[in-house]
């Protein structure tokens, strides 16, 4: 049915984790959605990718029972996982004082009782890490940046590199633009265990990819009319109803809306009335998620290798993918893509200038990525606060306008920047919209494939 015929409960905008789940959830309560998303696929900033034989993960990839809403959806589609990496004969290093250094079992523990240290305030901070609030904070540890408190970390030059290593990992973005908080709040959410939390964030993927998860949970949402290549412009609230026009001019209405744009790209669609100046400024200012994910084919079999490395160098994260006879794909992480001495995904040369602090020798044939923050609907990676965002901006991100809900995984209550955060913005979402259909009359569907099979 053309959208201008159709009549919803709720329009969705955004066919990431936030939207799919959203649009199943609201199906479960009878409710009928129109989901438009701009690209021509679901997932956002999940992305599932066929290259040389592998479903390459461009975007969001490891998920963790820690995590209990993304490990719920995995339970309930059986969907498999997989170890990643392959810990067994990892060789680990990192790049210190201008030379690769390799860690020994005893030198990684020490790094990892490095990383407590550093994260130690997320025990007073997040005493309650799941219900999203904070405890108090004495020393304004909120306006701190990662790289203010690395500046506190007196220890050994590797062991420091390490920690800087795994900040920039976190931050995905400059140090000094990426809260402090954001290290304190994974390493509580991880039960308050560094050791945890570096599994909770890169020890287990999708089989099949992560295309997969949300390929399962919007075969679910039967009342959702879910329309891709459909970029929308502009939101207007008036009188009953929400009006939502598309670029190519049509428009679709219904008496709310949730709005699953990333924090980032909220001021690219014009909204009448305005949205509030705090998420209006937030998105603005932005997230400090703005680092490089690529995957790079190198000659050769080099083994097992993860090798971290500080903020100085341009590369600061590399750890084999997978390799054969012919050679090696990595998986490659950049915090700050401008220090990066290439111009793009096609500059064979610049990435292996890159990689030379840390893998000497190496030799690179290719490089497969996703530019997410020129990308018009992400304009970053995951979301990492800067510093006082916080308190400053979170919990209005959340904050319903009118008829407007807000669901992203930018501002999830406890697994924010993640699958996990964006699907429990999903679940709420739907409920706070069913809710409010309730109270103001609207009926429920009872959806055909929710319908008790017995007679009565
Ligand atoms: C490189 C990278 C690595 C990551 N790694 C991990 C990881 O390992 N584990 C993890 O859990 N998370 C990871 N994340 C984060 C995770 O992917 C996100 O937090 C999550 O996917 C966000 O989901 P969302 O639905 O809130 O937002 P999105 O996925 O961004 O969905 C928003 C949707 O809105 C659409 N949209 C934008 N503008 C418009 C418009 N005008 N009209 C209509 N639609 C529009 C977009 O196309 C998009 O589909 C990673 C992210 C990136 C980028």
């Amino acid at each position: 049915m053309p959208i201008k015929e159709s009549s919803p409960d709720v329009v969705i905008i955004g066919g990431g984790f936030a939207g799919v789940t959203t649009a199943r959830e609201l199906t479960m309560r009878g409710r009928t959605a129109v989901l438009l998303e701009a690209r021509d696929r679901l997932g956002g900033r999940t992305y599932t990718s066929d290259h040389d034989g592998h479903a390459m993960e461009l975007g969001g990839t490891w998920v963790h029972p820690l995590q209990p809403h993304v490990w719920a959806e995995i339970d309930r589609y059986e969907v498999e996982t997989e170890t990643f990496p392959v810990l067994e004969g990892l060789r680990q290093a990192v790049v210190s004082g201008g030379r690769v250094v390799d860690l020994s079992d005893d030198d990684l523990t020490k790094a990892v009782e490095t990383l407590d240290q550093y994260c130690a305030p997320g025990t007073t901070l997040f005493p309650e890490p799941y219900t999203g609030t904070w405890g108090p904070d004495p020393q304004n540890l909120d306006d701190r940046s990662m790289r203010q408190h690395l500046d506190t970390l007196k220890v050994a030059p590797e062991l420091r590199d390490w920690v800087e290593g795994m900040c920039c990992l976190t931050a995905f973005g400059p140090l000094d633009q990426a809260a402090a908080t954001e290290l304190f709040r994974l390493y509580a959410l991880s039960g308050w265990s560094a050791a945890q939390m570096l599994a909770a964030l890169s020890a287990t993927k999708l089989v099949k990819g992560t295309r997969e998860l949300i390929g399962a949970i919007a075969a679910q949402a039967r009342l959702a009319d879910i329309r891709l290549n459909s970029p929308v412009r502009r939101v207007v609230q008036n009188g009953e109803h929400v009006r939502v026009e598309l670029t190519d001019g049509d428009t679709v209405t219904a008496p709310t809306a949730v709005i699953t744009l990333p924090m980032n790209v909220l001021n690219t669609v014009e909204f009448d009335p305005p949205l509030s100046q705090t998420k209006r400024t937030a998105s603005a200012e932005r997230h400090a998620g703005a680092g490089m994910k690529c995957y790079v084919r190198v000659k050769g079999d080099i083994g097992n290798v993860a090798v971290m490395a500080p903020e100085a160098q341009s590369v600061n994260w590399l750890v084999t993918y997978d390799h054969d006879a012919n050679g090696s794909w990595l998986i490659v992480f950049a915090a700050n893509p401008k220090r990066l001495p290439m111009s793009g995904f096609d500059d064979v040369a610049g990435m292996q200038e890159a990689l030379q602090p840390l893998l000497p020798g190496v030799q690179v044939e290719s490089i497969y990525g996703w530019d997410w923050s020129n990308d018009p609907h992400a304009l970053g990676t995951w979301c990492i606060y800067r510093p006082g965002q916080l308190t400053q901006v979170l919990p209005e991100l959340r904050t319903t306008e009118g008829r407007l809900f807000f669901a992203s995984g930018d501002s999830a209550v406890s697994w924010r920047s993640s699958i996990d955060g964006a699907i429990e913005s999903g679940y709420h979402s739907a409920q706070h919209v069913d809710e409010y259909l309730t109270a103001a009359g609207h009926q429920t569907l009872s959806p055909a494939g929710l319908r008790s099979p017995v007679k009565a």
